[in-house]
């Protein structure tokens, strides 16, 4: 279940101040995506992401949620209806995790049988035991176990939207990566329409369906896939944000099983000295990848000195990206060897596939914008 939110027009004038935080911001974010707004501190993000749930009222301006006004709703209510996670989890400090979890499910009036399983299945979901957390308090928990309690805690309803202001914000770089992936995970399976804040770009472009890159007062300089921001800046401002290393970050987008994979000379480490020497002879750029009695690479060999094979480094599966392709490319000297789900051989990446797919990205990308 999920909804689309609309902004039309929407304007916040905070009482006092010189100028608007947010003026005249209108976007669509569509049902079942991921929408993360990134631009530089004060920009207006969080304003604009609160006035979605009323936490913040909007000065002028319509915010419809699957065509109603969200004015024309009880901000109570409108608030049950969307899940909302914060940085450093925002935990009630005198409440356990299970009464966390608890806490919109028991305003919504379930039964105390229902809340229970509902606060054990969202701690499982977000990877945390059940039995060894629900009775803990929240600063008996690492900051990453608060996020997690904190994103079980905005989901326990289901709601269709889900809110999420820096939620990853105060934890460990290593930390951070794996709470994006389980969000990514849960995402998957659970479609909900997800705004997402931060002031980091390459959270964005992970995390994004689309990104807004939002300049002063919440000006909405781009918004489109993170592939087509980092392909083409709509402008320096934009370009300034994207950052350094652009290339890099668009092949993390791209995955080995989506580029044409090359091939290599394979051998088998069963084959006598004559086999292989008929192998080498007959390879191409001389030197063959030996496989073993299941298809698994294991080492290269070259004619040149057949006796003493290199092992296999860095490889690849199908599922990388190409960022880890290059990284294996550069590693392994050349060409990176690429495994299917059993580790078997399937193919090669070579610098040329990684240089063609970037180039590809670019054209695609200028196209629809020009
Ligand atoms: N309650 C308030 N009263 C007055 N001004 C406010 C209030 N909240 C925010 N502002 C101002 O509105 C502007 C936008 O703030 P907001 O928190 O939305 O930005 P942000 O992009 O989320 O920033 P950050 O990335 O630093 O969290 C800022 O100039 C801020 O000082």
């Amino acid at each position: 279940m999920a909804s689309e939110i609309e902004l039309v027009d929407v304007t916040k004038h905070y009482p006092g101040a010189p100028a608007p935080a947010v003026e005249s911001v209108s976007m669509t974010i569509p049902a079942g995506e991921t929408v993360v707004f990134v631009g530089p501190s004060g920009c207006g993000k969080t304003t604009t992401m609160r006035m979605i749930n009323r936490l913040i009222e909007p000065t002028s301006g319509r915010i419809t949620i699957d065509g109603e006004d969200t004015r024309s709703l009880d901000p109570d209510r409108l608030r049950r209806g969307i899940g909302y996670a914060i940085q450093q989890a925002g935990l009630f400090p005198h409440m356990t995790v299970g009464q966390n979890v608890a806490t919109v499910p028991g305003l919504l009036g379930w039964s105390r049988a229902k809340v229970a399983e509902r606060v054990d299945e969202m701690l499982d979901l977000v990877g945390l035991d059940p039995a060894e957390h629900r009775d803990r308090y929240p600063r008996q928990l690492s900051g990453g176990q608060q996020q997690r309690v904190g994103v079980a805690r905005a989901l326990a309803a289901d709601p269709p939207v889900l809110l999420m202001d820096e939620p990853f914000g105060a934890v460990d770089p290593i930390t951070r990566g794996n709470l994006q992936d389980e969000l990514m995970r849960l995402q998957a399976e659970l479609r909900k329409t997800i705004v997402f804040v931060t002031h980091d770009f390459d959270e964005a472009v992970k995390l994004g369906d689309r990104i807004a890159v939002l300049g002063d007062r919440s000006r909405v300089l781009q918004y489109d896939t993170p592939e087509a921001i980092l392909a083409n800046p709509a402008d320096d401002t934009v370009a300034g944000f994207v950052g350094a290393g652009a290339s890099l970050k668009q092949l993390t987008l791209l995955r080995v099983r989506e580029v044409e994979l090359g091939q290599v000379t394979t051998a088998s480490v069963t084959d006598d000295a004559a086999e292989l020497e008929r192998k080498l002879a007959g390879a191409r750029r001389g030197f063959a990848l030996l496989l073993d009695a299941r298809g698994r690479p294991v080492s290269w060999v070259h004619a040149r000195n057949p006796r003493q094979p290199r092992p296999v480094g860095d490889s690849v599966s199908l599922r990388s990206t190409l960022r880890d392709a290059l990284e294996a490319i550069l590693t392994e000297g050349g060409t990176a060897v690429v495994t299917g789900g059993r580790g078997e051989y399937v193919g090669v990446v070579e610098i040329g596939t990684v240089m063609a797919a970037v180039q590809q990205l670019r054209e695609e990308h200028t196209g629809v914008a020009g």
